[in-house]
């Protein structure tokens, strides 16, 4: 099975609420009447750039399929519904009007889905504009809602940015069991395959458990992992790990950190303290501060946003978890509401799930618009 067709399987999880939801609320109010050929839904809005598959490789630019240049306004399939389904159409499914009853509906699907209040009543307000009265299908919806889903989360999709300084330090934050240890090792693979020298420190120095794991992920990438005695100063270490892979002209330095968010002034002191010392050697690192955080954890994972970006200057996002999960909806609401770039996600716990991130392919995944 290509990459493409695996991530999808693998988000799929993620698009069971909003899929099943979305037929369900068509279904509830449908007229049974055959569609009105002069009044098309589905693809009116602007169809945003659509990037192509890409390779396992969160850290490399997307490159962009030419803008897709059929006449708007027919309901067709979208262009995963053409790659996947083979552009079926949908002329005798059921039909809804689209009137106040069926947006409340909507809206409280959406909210259901993790996608945040304000983030699902502009979502359903755009799918609105200019389309209220009208008859549409559960895929029409579904293709409107995806259209609206990409457009929010397009600006955000950029692969984590490399630079030519040498050592590019990336800090890396989120709360314990968020996924760290396990992106760092995932991302640390990525870059040793993309020929990048790659130094790994162990920075969460108060379990000792957190280091053995780092240093398993470290074997598994064939990246050198630094550790420090148990309860020793993060910072030191940093500071050692910076002064090897400078000696050593490393391309990447990934520096882990403890998650203890709540012991937030402790945490904030720690997290301060390796970047001064890291700013020593090199004024302008860390070069990014990547904020894991995990799916499953839906609307708190807004919270853990605004905390760690007082806690740190947070540069970008990765998500795990979200094979696992129904609540991928708060990508859409992190992103309508922090505007942080979200340079990969993972999907699932082997070495080689990590994906970049892909906002049609998410858009699809989560409204469930391949079936
Ligand atoms: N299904 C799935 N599981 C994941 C993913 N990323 C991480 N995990 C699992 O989540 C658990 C926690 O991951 P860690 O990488 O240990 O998280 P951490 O933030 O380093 O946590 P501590 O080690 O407690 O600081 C592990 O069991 C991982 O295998 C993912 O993308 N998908």
């Amino acid at each position: 099975m290509s990459f493409f067709g695996n991530l999808k399987n693998k988000l799929f999880k993620s698009s069971s609420k909003l899929d099943e939801g979305l037929d369900a609320i068509v279904e509830e109010g449908a007229d049974g009447a055959a569609p009105d050929a002069s009044e098309p839904v589905a693809n009116e809005s602007p169809t945003p750039n659509v990037p192509a598959p890409q390779a396992p490789m969160a850290v490399m630019d997307p490159m962009p399929l030419p803008e897709e240049t059929e006449p708007q306004g027919t309901a067709r399939p979208g262009l995963l519904g053409r790659l996947i389904g083979g552009g079926q159409t949908d002329d005798d499914a059921p039909r809804r009007v689209l009137d106040d009853d069926m947006l409340e509906s909507l809206e409280e699907l959406l909210i259901a889905s993790d996608m945040g209040v304000d983030t699902a009543l502009r979502v359903t307000s755009n799918i609105a504009e200019g389309r209220m009265g009208r008859r549409v299908s559960a895929r029409e919806i579904k293709e409107l809602l995806a259209q609206e889903i990409a457009r929010v989360m397009e600006p955000v999709a950029r692969p984590l940015p490399l630079y030519p300084q040498k050592p590019q330090v990336v800090l890396v934050v989120g709360v314990n069991g968020s996924g760290k240890t396990t992106t760092i090792g995932k991302l640390a693979s990525q870059f040793k395959a993309a020929g990048k020298s790659v130094v790994i420190a162990a920075g969460d120095t108060f379990r000792a458990a957190a280091v053995e794991q780092l240093q398993v992920w470290g074997d598994r990438a064939g990246v050198p992992v630094l550790t420090a005695p148990e309860g020793s100063d993060p910072a030191s270490l940093a500071y050692d790990a910076m002064t090897k892979a400078q000696a050593e002209g490393a391309d990447l330095l990934m520096i882990d950190t403890a998650g203890r968010l709540q012991n937030r002034a402790d945490l904030m002191e720690e997290l301060a303290k390796i970047v001064r010392v890291i700013r020593k050697k090199d004024p302008d690192a860390p070069h990014n501060t990547l904020l894991v955080l995990d799916a499953t954890t839906g609307q708190n994972a807004l919270v853990q946003t605004e905390a760690f970006r007082q806690l740190a200057d947070v540069s970008g996002l990765v998500m795990t978890k979200l094979d696992g999960t129904a609540k991928g909806g708060v990508l859409v609401a992190l992103a309508d509401k922090f505007g942080l770039p979200i340079h990969a996600i993972g999907v699932g716990e082997q070495i080689d799930d990590l994906a970049p991130f892909d906002p049609e392919e998410f858009a699809a995944a989560l409204t469930g618009l391949e079936t």
